[in-house]
């Protein structure tokens, strides 16, 4: 909302010392006495025009929270606060808010701070404010919700902590960035509800930037998940590019992304979580998508997948590589069966049909990864729901055709690159710059949000139970998710023996109609910012143990070393 922002510098407050924070190197740099590096907290500020600043930007949360908040600590403009993507399936909101409930722990890094800046002469005309992304998705088919929540916390104006909230100055033009379908379907909905034009990105632009965004400045952001084991993945930032991205939302798009807004869409299919959880609805008649999900933890796809045992009487074809245990046809053996549909169990119908989508998906992405030569394939979109089994299963799929050459990596922001995107598109950063940046992660000692059953004081009004959720969901039911036990020499998962191993967890979303997640940006210095080339400097550790470092004893006098 760039209306919002009338250029002019908010003064200093008084008691903004518990905004922001400082890092490990400005800590020590100020201990030694020692000038610190100039702070280089502000990215791309061009003129007057709001800026985001990604400088710092780090997951806040632990490592098992999905969708976990963005700390931007150094953002200091009055950033436009609110992005959407109103998918097919789900409504997806990006917003900003500023530090408002700042722990004292922080207050005192900003004194450190803001001593820094004076110490280097830091020409910073308006406080650090720093705040976070929140991550926030409602059903589409609620979209009356989404439109309460945003009026609730009157994001469309920039929040009720903003400046121009606060002064009552209310732009007449209120813009907000839309992504998905449903920027085009329910603008004129936005337009009567809010009052609010929605500037409409292209769906495919902001999943790339989302996911360049995410892939290059979020540490811990990208995983593998292999027979129930969750693996971090280190991305080296100059060896991104290229890559498959595939974003499995109602319908599923397979994207190679070359570079920064270079990509192409090559290749797509119609099967994807809308036909999960549409045909599971219809067979189950499960009420939600979770529901379906659960229930597929409970299943045993063998009453219902035709079995190469089952057409070889028992028998492996061990000719072609296929054991006994290997799905042939997907729900095959309800033709033969003398059947009704209410004769299957829930539980089985919804494996067999998770098993069947996900591995299709994995098995058409590496056939796009294999027709263009990439080896990295990155899986978005909410159908994947941090799920394990739909991730192994994909995982297994991508492994097992490409004979262990493409490996398949998962997005703990996994629904929201379009959002993410149309969020970015506020202004065009230049996220190449990103690289440039030391980016921290920092777990709090009891993280607020892990997802799962709210527990706490009744609930009034929207937003009431909107605030009160963010800060005090609770760790929620713990669904362990099966893994499939797939014998390596086979096509498809092998048999689905009935899964032993523990696998992830489903944490159930914080309401069946709404999921919040907030990440947070940590502040940081350039390490070396009078290199000539920052992005391509790769710094290099020494062990001191090494020999070579080693004091010997002719360096060393009676005394000791020095
Ligand atoms: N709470 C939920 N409600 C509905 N679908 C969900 C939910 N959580 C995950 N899903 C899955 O996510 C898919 C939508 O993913 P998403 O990336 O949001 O796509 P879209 O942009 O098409 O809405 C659904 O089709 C369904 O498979
Ligand atoms: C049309 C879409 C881009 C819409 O995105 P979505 O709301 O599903 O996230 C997507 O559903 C899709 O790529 N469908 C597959 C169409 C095809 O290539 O056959």
């Amino acid at each position: 909302m760039a209306a919002n922002n009338s250029g002019s510098e908010p003064p200093i407050p008084e008691d903004d010392e518990g905004l922001g924070g400082v890092t490990h190197e400005e800590e020590a740099a100020e201990a030694k006495g020692k000038a610190p590096a100039a702070s280089t907290t502000t990215m791309n500020r061009s003129g007057s025009r709001p800026q985001l600043d990604l400088s710092g930007a780090a997951i806040h949360g632990t490592l098992e929270d999905r969708n976990p908040t963005i700390l931007l600590p150094n953002q200091s403009d009055d950033i436009s606060h609110l992005a959407l993507d109103i998918g097919g399936s789900l409504i997806k909101l990006v917003y900003f808010s500023r530090h408002a409930d700042q722990p004292t722990e922080d207050k005192r890094k900003l004194s450190t701070k803001r001593r820094l800046e004076i110490f280097t002469g830091a020409r910073r005309s308006y406080p650090v404010l720093g705040g976070r992304l929140h991550f926030v998705k409602f059903e589409t088919g609620k979209l009356n919700e989404c439109l309460d929540f945003i009026s609730s916390k009157q994001l469309h104006r920039g929040g009720v902590d903003s400046p121009s909230w606060r002064s009552g100055a209310q732009p007449d033009n209120i813009v907000i960035k839309a992504t998905g379908g449903g920027a085009f379907k329910y603008a004129d909905l936005f337009k009567e509800r809010l009052g609010v034009s929605l500037e409409k990105e292209d769906e495919m632009d902001c999943l790339v930037a989302g996911a360049n965004f995410l892939l290059k400045a979020i540490r811990h952001e990208a995983f593998t998940h292999m027979d129930g084991q969750k693996e971090y993945v280190q991305i080296d930032q100059n060896d991104l590019f290229p890559y498959l991205l595939v974003n499995v939302g109602s319908g599923v798009s397979i994207i190679k992304v070359d570079g920064h807004g270079k990509f192409q869409r090559v290749s797509g299919t119609n099967v994807g979580g809308g036909t999960y959880w549409g045909l599971g609805r219809l067979m189950t008649e499960c009420k939600s998508f979770d529901e379906l999900l659960e229930l597929s933890q409970r299943g045993d796809n063998s009453t219902i997948d035709m079995l190469v045992g089952d057409i070889y009487g028992g028998l492996d074809y061990s000719k072609i590589g296929l054991s006994a245990s290997t799905i042939a046809s997907s729900f095959g053996k309800t033709i033969s069966d003398n059947k009704e549909l209410s004769d299957y169990r829930p539980e089985d119908i919804s494996l067999s049909l998770l098993r069947m989508i996900s591995y299709n998906i994995g098995q058409i992405s590496y056939l796009n990864a294999l027709r263009y030569g990439l080896k990295r394939i990155f899986f978005g979109g909410f159908f994947i729901r941090g799920h394990a089994y739909t991730m192994d299963t994909i995982s297994f799929a991508v492994h097992f055709w490409s004979k262990g050459e493409a490996k398949a990596m998962f997005l703990r922001h996994e629904g929201f690159l379009g959002a993410l995107g149309a969020f970015m598109s506020y202004e065009k950063h230049g996220l190449d710059d990103l690289s440039a940046h030391h980016l921290v992660e920092r777990f709090p000692m009891g993280a607020p949000y892990v997802g799962g059953k709210i527990h706490g004081p009744p609930l009034g009004d929207l937003n009431e139970k909107i605030s009160w959720m963010e800060k005090f969901v609770q760790k929620g039911t713990q669904i362990t998710a099966p893994v499939p036990m797939g014998a390596p020499a086979t096509t498809g998962m092998g048999g689905f023996e009935r899964p032993t191993s523990k696998g992830d967890i489903l944490r159930s979303d914080a309401s069946a109609a709404l999921n919040v997640g907030v990440l947070h940006l940590v502040p940081s210095l350039d390490v070396f910012p009078l290199l000539e080339d920052p992005k391509t400097y790769e710094p290099n550790t020494i062990d001191l143990d090494h020999d070579e470092f080693k004091p010997s004893a002719r360096s060393c006098g009676e005394g000791g070393c020095q």
